[in-house]
């Protein structure tokens, strides 16, 4: 077989250097954030008080839970779904089938945990297991990433992404090879995207809540507020999984170290900082504030949502009745960008609300310490970095058009401001 083609996209992320020092930095930025939040002074700044002992970090019991989950997961992700959706047509102008079932896998799950819980499952003793657990998730995103590559050495260069294949080991095993790695039906870079770790992030919320509980006799309302927000969040994400399907993980991204350790690991154990937080320094929060909360948390939702669903919608059917009526600029490539609606607002409208639902689910935890707002601070850059990436590669993909559409929609994510 050819050797496969270098892409000759340029190299991101610090290019190699940069790739390995991610590959250090994210997993002991994690452990720090797990030891800040349990913390007394939890300190986001600072070094924590006391580093684990080796022993506090590896546990079997732990990997066992971490295997047993994604094994729970997999198994709910290959019942019967309702629907099967194709995705965007690929290079090779084929299209792959997706099953759209993962709010069934949310309610299967919950169904099994309420029995679980009604049989005595002590859910809450998780929120004493996040180091080993994270750690455990940690050594299964390595192992998952190094199959990957392997696999990905044997795909046909129609099957790999163009960013993660630049001959450099190291910075294709951060950015993964192959775009869309499947065993069989079996799609994981979607699995992984959905699945374990959104639910993970909610029952690792659920568990804190639960101990909070346990510790002084019912939950907070801080601690209620930030589970209800996160779990509308991950509903969200379940209830509208077609929506995924023209999102830049799924279109342009390879499946690799960053995106299995963001799946697995940074999301249930980073994204559930905030209970962790309030599990340790409990918050008082009055009744007006906590409406002015929810009030900011649903304008957030609302245009995340809004504008996640109208490109979605006019993704596949650019005459769907509720998006038929828009603007749109022709491009070379036959796809057209909407510029009326909320993407003649600003270039990344999605990302404004989801930076709104970020600040309401950081509020609850107070203003007396940075660490709850660890979450808004990383997301805030992150989207600022992917709006860079598909600017470039919007760009690329549809030239004058695209620097038309900039120029009628002059601002990326914030009206008048950036
Ligand atoms: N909670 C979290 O940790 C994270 C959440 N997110 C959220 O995920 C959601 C998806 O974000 P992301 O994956 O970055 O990508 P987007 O959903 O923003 O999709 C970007 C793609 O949309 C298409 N597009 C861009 N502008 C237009 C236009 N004017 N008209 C039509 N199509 C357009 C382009 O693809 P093409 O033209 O090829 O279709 C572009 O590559 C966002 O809401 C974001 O907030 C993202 C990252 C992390
Ligand atoms: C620092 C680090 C390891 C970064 C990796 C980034 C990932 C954590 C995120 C990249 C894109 C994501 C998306 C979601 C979760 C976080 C990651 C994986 C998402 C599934 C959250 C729910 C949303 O509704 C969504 C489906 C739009 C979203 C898709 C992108």
């Amino acid at each position: 077989m050819a050797p496969p083609q270098r892409s000759r996209v340029p190299l991101e992320f610090g290019g190699p250097l940069g790739a390995a020092a991610l590959m250090l930095l994210l997993p002991a930025t994690l452990v720090h954030l797990l030891l800040a939040a349990r913390s007394a002074p939890a300190h986001l700044l600072a070094p924590p008080p006391a580093l684990p002992a080796p022993g506090a970090l590896w546990s079997p019991w732990a990997l066992q839970l971490c295997l047993g989950w994604l094994g729970l997961q997999v198994a709910l992700y290959l019942l019967p779904a309702r629907k099967v959706a194709e995705g965007l047509q690929l290079k090779d102008k084929s299209r792959l089938l997706y099953p759209i079932n993962g709010f069934q896998a949310l309610v299967l799950t919950a169904l099994l945990l309420g029995l679980g819980l009604w049989a005595g499952l002590p859910l809450d003793a998780l929120a004493d297991m996040l180091l080993p657990l994270a750690f455990a998730a940690t050594l299964t995103a390595f192992v998952v990433s190094i199959l990957l590559f392997v696999k990905s050495l044997m795909a046909h260069p129609s099957a790999l992404a163009p960013g993660g294949n630049s001959g450099n080991p190291v910075y294709d095993f951060f950015l993964g090879r192959e775009l869309n790695p499947r065993i069989i039906s079996f799609d994981i870079k979607y699995f992984c995207e959905l699945r374990p770790g959104l639910l993970g992030w909610v029952l690792i919320n659920l568990a804190l809540l639960m101990q909070e509980a346990k510790l002084r006799g019912s939950p907070s309302l801080a601690m209620c507020l930030v589970n209800g927000f996160q779990l509308l969040y991950v509903g969200d994400a379940l209830w509208h999984e077609e929506a995924i399907l023209t999102t830049m993980d799924i279109m342009h991204d390879g499946f690799g170290f960053m995106l299995a350790f963001g799946n697995l690991v940074w999301v249930p154990f980073t994204y559930s900082l905030q209970a962790q937080f309030l599990l340790h320094h409990p918050q008082p929060l009055g009744l007006p504030l906590a409406a002015g909360i929810c009030l900011l948390n649903a304008v957030g939702y609302y245009i995340f949502r809004g504008a996640n669903s109208q490109k979605n919608t006019f993704r596949k059917n650019p005459s769907d009745p509720s998006v038929a009526g828009l603007e749109t600029i022709p491009t070379a490539t036959g796809q057209q960008l909407l510029v009326s609606g909320w993407w003649g607002v600003v270039r990344h409208p999605n990302y404004l609300g989801d930076i709104i639902m970020a600040l309401a689910w950081s509020l609850p935890c107070g203003v007396t310490h940075l660490l709850p707002y660890f979450y808004l601070l990383y997301f805030i850059a992150l989207l600022l970095h992917r709006e860079a990436r598909d600017e470039l590669q919007c760009l690329q993909k549809y030239g004058l058009a695209w620097q038309e559409y900039c120029q009628r929609v002059p601002y990326r994510i914030v009206p008048y401001v950036y």
